[in-house]
């Protein structure tokens, strides 16, 4: 699914407007489609309140506020600026609007209103002003419904940050194509239910306009799912290799192995260091176990070229024997976690040197503070959102980033962006990064591409969280991974 930025949809509405398509009928639809939303929601409103920004949001809200006085509703409009300066469509949506408007200090709460935000859209340019969060507050604090046009105003279309404060939309009615503040954090709390309205843009000017960023969901990699056939031999559906950290720290690792098997690797190995092996043996069954405690051991165990992709982070321990390994590993498939990760927080350099100059194939999976580890200058940038620090990440490092949090980002080097929508509250609990490095090692090790990895696994996490329900501890997340010829 893809999702267009505000300046991406910029350019659909120029390519539309030069190949012909009449502005003013786009913008026509899309005021029906907000009065349509209203009369459907809402039909018990005692007045339909429309607040009307200085740009084409606010035609959309001229539009809507004609459309539900013929349906019988009454309507107020509040404009904000000064509506003779109105241009374009927007100018025209106005004049077409037998609707007095009033300026929006004017305002004060309805009993019974329902409120109509067409204030801002894609052209929110700085933060409201504080006249303008005042009355967000008073419409907020009354709980007064708001559906929203295109965007909760003060939402970010491209960060889904909040600049200076926001309508909480019930609904919001959006058109042609989703934003990522729809469904970025905290933009995805402000919008309510979303719709995504046809306003009759062609999908080859769509195509044209944007490409770069996903909703992630299978339709981004169920291609390149693992398919398992009754021929399928063990081998050939790869050896993951999980790294353990010592006997008093062997359960992270473990819960990343039992993930990895759970995603159909068809051999699994638990790499511990000697002194854990007792410990991590009497926890074992189906996941097997390696001596590895040096990185002589473990280099001799790279020789065995059926070992397909590792993972190394989860309580392995910070410093520099994860360094070294990391050195001998960098050519594999590799996810890099945790205190993998953190290895590298006084070095970010020697990783970088490390996966620079092939194809991308290791996946780093960094929460907030392990991205700000590695990248602390991106990490900095109060204005870039979630999908471009870790897309300036991801090409910084050559490898594919997913970027933690209720709104997970993976960006691959080449400029692919996935947001993933899909994960519970309850999925926050401890031990659940291992399970999603596990299942990303598992996709690996059967040869699924390292984005394409990352994008599935962190799906099939949430989606095993979904099944598993509220109160799963991580240990129930590989039990309730779906089968993948299940996923549609
Ligand atoms: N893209 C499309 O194909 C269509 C877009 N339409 C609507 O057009 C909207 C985009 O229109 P515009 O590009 O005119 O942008 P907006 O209407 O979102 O806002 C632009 C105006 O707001 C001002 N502004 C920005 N931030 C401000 C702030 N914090 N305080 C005060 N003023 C501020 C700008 O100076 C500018 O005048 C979309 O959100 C959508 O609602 C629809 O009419 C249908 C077609
Ligand atoms: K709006």
């Amino acid at each position: 699914m893809l999702l267009l930025t505000p300046e991406e949809m910029g350019n659909a509405d120029r390519l539309a407007a030069e190949s012909g398509i009449d502005s003013y009928g786009l913008m026509i639809k899309a005021g029906h489609a907000v009065s349509a939303a209203f009369l459907r929601l809402f039909p018990g409103a005692s007045r339909a309140t429309v607040f009307c920004g200085p740009g084409n949001n606010g035609g959309d809200g001229y539009v809507a506020a004609e459309a539900l006085k013929a349906a019988g509703v009454p309507v107020a409009i509040f404009h904000l600026g000064d509506p003779e300066k109105l241009a374009g469509d927007a100018r025209r949506a106005r004049i077409d609007c037998a609707i007095e408007s009033r300026p929006i200090p004017d305002y004060r709460l309805y009993p019974g209103e329902v409120v109509i935000d067409a204030l801002f859209g894609a052209g929110l340019q700085r933060p409201l002003s504080d006249n303008l969060c005042e009355i967000i507050e008073a419409v907020t604090d009354a709980a007064v419904p708001v559906i929203a046009v295109d965007l909760p105003s003060g939402v970010g279309g491209l960060t889904g940050q909040v600049l200076g404060g926001a309508f909480r939309a019930a609904h919001t009615v959006t058109f042609m194509r989703a934003k990522p503040g729809h469904y970025l954090l905290p933009g995805r709390a402000h919008c309510g239910s979303l719709e995504v309205f046809d306003i009759g843009i062609p999908q080859r000017i769509l195509a044209e306009a944007g490409g770069a960023h996903h909703l992630n969901t299978p339709a981004l990699f169920k291609a390149s799912l693992p398919a398992l056939s009754a021929s399928s031999h063990k081998f050939r559906r790869g050896h993951l290799g999980v790294f353990s950290g010592g006997p008093s720290a062997t359960g992270a690792a473990r819960l990343s192995a039992m993930a990895g098997l759970r995603a159909g690797a068809g051999l699994v190995t638990l790499a511990v260091p000697s002194n854990a092996a007792l410990v991590a043996a009497t926890h074992l069954t189906a996941v097997m176990m390696k001596p590895v405690s040096d990185v002589a051991a473990l280099e001799d165990w790279l020789a065995d070229k059926r070992l397909s992709a590792f993972v190394l982070g989860p309580g392995f321990g910070v410093g520099e024997k994860a360094r070294t390994f990391v050195e001998a590993l960098a050519a594999r498939p590799l996810v890099l976690d945790a205190d993998g990760i953190t290895s590298f927080a006084e070095a970010p350099e020697q990783l970088f040197g490390l996966l620079a100059g092939t194809e991308p194939h290791c996946v780093l999976t960094p929460h907030e503070g392990e991205f700000a580890r590695l990248f602390p200058d991106i990490s900095k940038h109060d204005t870039f959102g979630k999908p471009e620090k870790a897309s300036r990440a991801a090409r910084r490092a050559n490898a594919v980033v997913l970027y933690k949090g209720a709104d997970t980002v993976i960006a691959a080097p080449d400029g692919r962006i996935a947001i993933n929508a899909d994960a519970p509250p309850w999925l926050a609990t401890a031990g659940s990064g291992d399970v999603l490095a596990g299942i990303i090692g598992g996709l690996l090790a059967q040869g699924m591409p390292a984005f394409e990895a990352a994008a599935a696994g962190a799906w099939l996490h949430g989606d095993a969280a979904n099944r598993a329900g509220e109160g799963l501890t991580a240990e129930d997340l590989p039990g309730h991974l779906p089968r993948f010829s299940a996923i549609s």
